[in-house]
């Protein structure tokens, strides 16, 4: 009788129903917790927002400590935007990019905590030799956070071809074909490797100074983009010949390093031949 339900379907009802049972207090934890996994993106967009207002550097250019107001002047926002800084910072403040002192009279002293120690650009050169602010441009992205709204897309479609990425589905290229045709996403990409790659070079170079003790005499960094990492080996191993491979367009932009030879070529169809190959970072992006 197709009116009827089955005893099946009504036992699993019954088991579904059980199963999704919660309290009031159960439910509204849960919403609770549902909303904040949605809006988590708040955090890292009110970094970028941070990042690219140079909120670390006003804070260090006055001597670790900024009020509000300090803030305002230093980024130049519109004066009818103050109260909004406010609620930015205090997003940046609960995710531990910023600290904030109440002080006596009410007033909010905001400073730098070790994440954004590194964002600070402003300063001598050992600030900036840390400064990580072009990589938070790399990762908070719109070309890279587009791909990410594919990824039910990418798991389900039939035409998306099996060896494809999330990102080409996405934007119909790769990364590195949209980094080829665009200048500015190029620019955007290659100051946030150089950016990484000063910062892991100086922890690499002191902490693990044995690996660097058996190099050879040549060294072939593999899609070593600008040349930043081995530039620093080179720097610090004047002995070790050193050569960067990266694409041909990638080669073409990349500023004159009097201690390297740039090799323009493709990884998967040559790599030159060195006593050491260096191989930092070679992620396929999404
Ligand atoms: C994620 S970046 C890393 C750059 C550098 N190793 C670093 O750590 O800063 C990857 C690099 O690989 C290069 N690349 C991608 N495909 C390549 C290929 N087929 N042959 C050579 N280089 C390639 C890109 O142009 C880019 O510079």
């Amino acid at each position: 009788n197709p009116t009827k339900p089955s005893i099946q379907h009504t036992m699993s009802s019954h088991v579904q129903e059980d199963e999704l049972a919660m309290s009031s207090d159960e439910l509204l934890q849960a919403q609770l917790e549902l909303y904040h996994h949605s809006f988590v993106y708040v955090k890292s967009m009110a970094l970028g927002a941070a990042t690219d207002l140079r909120i670390a550097d006003a804070i260090h250019l006055r001597g670790g400590a900024a009020t509000l107001s300090d803030l305002a002047a230093h980024t130049g926002i519109h004066p009818t935007k103050f109260s909004h800084l406010r609620r930015l910072m205090r997003v940046l403040t609960t995710s531990g990019i910023f600290s904030a002192d109440v002080k006596a009279r009410g007033d909010t002293v905001y400073k730098l905590t070790r994440v954004s120690r590194l964002l600070v650009g402003a300063g001598g050169e050992s600030s900036r030799r840390r400064d990580l602010s072009p990589m938070v441009g790399v990762f908070v992205n719109p070309v890279a956070i587009a791909a990410l709204f594919s990824i039910r897309e990418w798991f389900t479609d039939e035409n998306s071809a099996a060896s494809s990425s999330l990102f080409e589905m996405a934007h119909g290229c790769t990364r590195w074909e949209m980094i080829a045709k665009d200048a500015g996403e190029g620019r955007v990409f290659n100051a946030g490797m150089a950016a990484d790659s000063c910062l892991s070079m100086e922890i690499l170079l002191k902490e693990c100074s044995s690996v660097f003790g058996s190099l050879g005499s040549s060294l072939v960094d593999v899609g070593g983009a600008h040349g930043t990492a081995a530039a620093v080996v080179a720097k610090a191993f004047p002995h070790v010949k050193c050569t960067v491979l990266d694409l041909p367009r990638v080669v073409a932009g990349a500023p004159a390093h009097a201690n390297l030879t740039f090799v323009p070529g493709d990884m998967f169809e040559y790599i030159p031949p060195a006593d050491t190959v260096l191989l930092k970072v070679n992620i396929q992006p999404a």
